[in-house]
């Protein structure tokens, strides 16, 4: 594996030829097929995950600065919206429920009246019952991404999703002085990553990531692969690694930053294969829509959630690419669009998964 010396030199590289010899070793290693592309035995397939996206709740107790999902004015999804959601997704063959929302939204006195009214005593309580209905009642299988969760929470969750996410986004707490983070108690590089242990104690498999652009240096950038990486070593519950891209919208405290360049993308990802061993690598089609063919060029293995119904809520200006479009990319450069669910393969089992969950998947692909 790279270390953390030749990882700053590729990044600070100003050199064509030596990136293009790093993208070069990394090819000649994929088609002697003893290449380390993610979780891809085959490493000429691209997968996504065909989804849903559920934004249960605006309200968030943090305030990141590149943030424009969070509303102080918030809405609270009611069930029968989310059903609504769920049901219709359902008729499009997706199978990922995507709740993603605001950190311990229920801290807002506001809120949790509304879910006592509702009779909830908390915000965890309206998850599960909800997620428990779309296992009931429709062939999705729930991922929860929603920020900080207790042991306990999500040894609950677990009962009820295929997968659960949180981005790590940096492992360093300088950004927390930061106009990235100084709001944002929730993103403590230490609460995040406590999280992700424990969900590797409980044996959830996991999707985390980085955001790359919001005032990272180069090595805070590499040291955060490289803490994925560790905790994938001790735990194995990684099982894909997001590298998002910050983008500047009107309105955000950080609408004045910069967006990572395609280079500084490129080489990140370039990195992330190098160091994450058996984890896929992640792009959002929707915020690369120019560079992620090169994207695939160099490494990544995995487009994660499109949705055919939904918008991606937290970038909602990025519409999702056609399936037919992301086919023509792969097809391209020799690699087969192939449709995954929100748990990746190897962790298809009783180990894994709570024996529901393992039951209703394995409905889904004797019905596939
Ligand atoms: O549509 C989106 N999906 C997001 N997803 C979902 C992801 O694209 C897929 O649903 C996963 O690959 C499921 O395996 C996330 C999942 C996480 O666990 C953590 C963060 C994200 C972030 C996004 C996002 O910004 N937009
Ligand atoms: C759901 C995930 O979306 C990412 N996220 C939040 N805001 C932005 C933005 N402006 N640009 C790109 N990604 C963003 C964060 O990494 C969050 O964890
Ligand atoms: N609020 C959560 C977090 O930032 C979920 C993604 S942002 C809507 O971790
Ligand atoms: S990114 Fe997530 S944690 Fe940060 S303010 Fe937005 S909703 Fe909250």
């Amino acid at each position: 594996m790279i270390n953390h010396e030749n990882a700053l030199n590729l990044l600070n590289s100003t050199s064509t030829t030596e990136i293009l010899e790093n993208l070069l070793n990394l090819s000649k290693l994929d088609d002697t097929n003893n290449g380390n592309k993610g979780n891809k035995g085959n490493s000429k397939t691209i997968t996504y995950s065909k989804n849903a996206f559920i934004p249960v709740c605006t309200w968030c107790r943090n305030i990141c600065g590149y943030c424009t999902f969070r509303e102080e004015n918030y809405t609270l999804l009611t069930k029968e919206q989310m059903k609504e959601t769920l049901r219709e997704a359902d008729k499009y063959n997706c199978h990922e429920a995507l709740f993603t929302f605001g950190e311990n939204v229920d801290e807002n006195p506001k809120i949790m009246e509304e879910l006592n009214k509702m009779g909830y005593n908390n915000i965890i309580e309206y998850l599960y019952d909800i997620e428990e209905w779309c296992l009931n009642n429709t062939d999705l299988l729930p991922h929860t991404n929603c920020g900080i969760l207790t042991y306990e929470e999500l040894k609950t969750l677990r009962e009820v999703n295929a997968s659960m996410g949180l981005m790590l986004e940096n492992s360093s707490s300088r950004l927390c002085k930061t106009i990235a983070h100084k709001d944002s108690i929730g993103k403590l590089p230490k609460t995040r990553i406590e999280m992700m242990e424990n969900a590797g104690k409980l044996k959830i498999p996991f999707t985390t990531g980085i955001l790359i652009g919001i005032g990272e240096t180069k090595e805070e950038l590499i040291n955060s692969i490289f803490e994925i990486n560790r905790i994938n070593e001790k735990y194995g519950n990684i099982q894909e690694v997001i590298i998002q891209n910050f983008r500047a919208k009107k309105g955000i405290p950080m609408e004045n930053y910069p967006e990572p360049t395609p280079i500084e993308i490129l080489k990140t990802i370039i990195l992330s294969r190098m160091i994450l061993k058996d984890i896929s690598v992640q792009v959002p089609p929707n915020l690369n829509k120019e560079t992620g063919q090169l994207l695939l060029l160099a490494g990544i293995d995995d487009w994660g959630g499109v949705s055919p119904i939904t918008k991606d809520f937290v970038n909602p200006e990025a519409p999702w690419p056609e399936i037919e479009e992301l086919e023509m990319f792969s097809r391209e450069l020799g690699y087969k669009l192939v449709e995954r669910l929100p748990v990746y393969e190897k962790y298809i089992n009783n180990e894994w998964l709570d024996d529901r969950l393992f039951k209703k998947i394995q409905d889904i692909k004797r019905k596939k």
